[in-house]
């Protein structure tokens, strides 16, 4: 491994080179107009897959978007599959990421252009996608390519499944994979599965993951007037679909964060002396929060608070309203549809058939009592189920060895709060074992502006990646 570890760092600059490639490539798969953008990023891996000398590789078509509204439909953007490798002496291990970013523009106070990386004095790479998840997907590819500058053989097989449609969703790619895991299909012979997609909880020790909340997302549009209305000629006069908007938008949860959707609460599995002992060795306070958030806005500064309204209790957050007015300026406009955009978090035991039954109830009945001619429509745009891995599986004793080698310390095992849905359909499909094995740190700033990735967790995150892998090689299967 001595060798593999030199390379990685030995060739910093390239990989840095490469994650500024693609940082420029502005693969939003949330707008529309970026679509073909997002597509170009796909084919980028694919170069440097075939390039690594990957077989099979192939962008995968998964057929067209469901779009409201009468759209013309959207082409999803292609997965990306790979192999590397098919020793049947070694065991197979089945990589996950997703080469789609969230949208950034520079006036959302981002202090350079988010699709241009900045490496700082402080060593800090800032650009869109930096730490999610063009970093740590890249971080797979460049642990092959160590191997090959210090001719060290891989010593296991390595599947790839890259998507671009991850920050809207996944469509299309749970059909994929029921049918991949089949025999005789793509997935057919993987021994684990690791997805490198999430952070750590603070900013100095490493984790390893073993759950994740759900997500289901919800628009609610209000329509009234026929077009649009000058407030000075129809204010007072209208029903407005702003102002049902707002109050409707206000009933779904406190500012406490407590939702006050009724029934919501009422499957989520009471807290047990185990669980309250478990956080207490967790390494985390209210100052990880504050840091990450660059504010004093934590909801409490009690850690095992923090950490339940984090990890296991679910939460619900108001995201914006599509059709509002929002930019500079003064216009007197009365908008005549807007569509208020939420979602929730959901845990362990939640379903997201009984969760959008929930909200409908809950919008419709509250609207009754506005007593508005205005009409009301809510529908969940994607849903995606909670995950809870088994930590006692040599996937997680060989990722636990591997950050002893690189970091010095043992992870904390932790779960997250953010969703990445397809980790419950890859643990169910193919049976097998799915560790998250993070790159950034828990101030990187995904979603956000001026994300950054670390160079120090780049490359050591590249480090860990290849280490892990021969952990995995040696780990014995009884
Ligand atoms: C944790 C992962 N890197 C991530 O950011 N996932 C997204 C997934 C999503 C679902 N709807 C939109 N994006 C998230 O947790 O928000
Ligand atoms: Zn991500
Ligand atoms: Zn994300």
């Amino acid at each position: 491994m001595e060798a593999v570890k030199n390379a990685v760092h030995e060739n910093a600059t390239l990989w840095i080179a490469r994650l500024a490639e693609a940082v420029a490539i502005p693969s939003v798969s949330g707008e529309r107009e970026r679509r073909p953008e997002v597509v170009r990023m796909g084919r980028w891996l694919v170069a440097h897959m075939q390039r690594l000398g990957f077989t099979d590789v192939v962008e995968r078509d998964i057929g067209e978007q469901t779009v409201a509204d009468g759209a013309a439909p959207l082409p999803l953007p292609p997965v990306v599959l790979g192999t590397y490798g098919t020793d049947p002496a070694k065991k197979t291990v089945l990589v996950y990421g997703h080469y789609d970013v969230q949208p950034a523009a520079k006036e959302d106070g981002w202090a350079t252009d988010p699709f241009q990386l900045v490496e700082q004095a402080d060593g800090r790479l800032v650009g869109r996608g930096a730490s999610d998840d063009k970093g740590p997907l890249m971080g797979w590819l460049w642990a092959i390519e160590a191997h090959q500058k210090a001719g060290v053989a891989l010593p296991v097989n390595l599947k790839c499944c890259f998507e671009g449609m991850e920050e809207s969703g996944s469509e299309g790619l749970d059909a994929l994979i029921a049918a991949e895991a089949q025999a005789g299909g793509y997935f057919d012979g993987v021994d684990a599965v690791c997805i490198s997609d999430n952070y750590w909880l603070g900013t100095t020790k490493p984790c390893l993951t073993y759950g994740l909340r759900g997500v289901s997302y919800f628009n609610l549009t209000v329509r009234g007037p026929a077009r649009d209305l000058h407030s000075g000629v129809f204010g007072g006069t209208v029903h407005e679909p702003m102002t049902d908007l707002v109050r409707l938008m206000s009933t779904l949860v406190d500012p406490q964060g407590k939702i006050l959707v009724p029934g919501i609460y009422d499957t989520v599995a009471p807290v047990t002396d185990a669980e309250r002992e478990l956080y207490k060795t967790i390494e985390f306070s209210v100052g990880d929060i504050n840091n990450a958030t660059g504010s004093e806005s934590a909801l409490t500064s009690d850690k095992a608070q923090l950490l339940m309204g984090r990890w296991r209790n679910p939460s619900l957050s108001l995201h914006g309203i599509e059709g509002a007015f929002a930019t500079p300026g003064s216009k007197t406009v009365i908008p005549a549809k807007v569509i208020g955009k939420f979602s929730i978090r959901t845990v362990p035991h939640q379903d997201p058939d009984e969760i959008t039954r929930l909200v409908k109830a809950h919008v419709a009945a509250e609207f009754a009592k506005l007593e508005s001619t205005n009409t009301i429509a809510v529908a969940c745009d994607h849903a995606g189920k909670s995950w809870v891995a088994d930590i006692n599986h040599w996937n997680f004793t060989a990722a636990i060895k591997a950050v002893k080698t690189v970091f010095g310390v043992t992870p904390d095992l932790t779960r997250e709060g953010g969703s990445i849905p397809v980790t419950l359909t890859f643990q169910e499909a193919l049976n097998k074992n799915v560790l998250l094995l993070p790159m950034g740190r828990g101030d990187d700033g995904a979603h956000s502006t001026n994300e950054k990735l670390d160079r120090d967790n780049y490359l050591r995150g590249i480090e860990l990646m290849a280490t892990y892998l021969h952990e995995i090689a040696a780990a014995s299967t009884a």
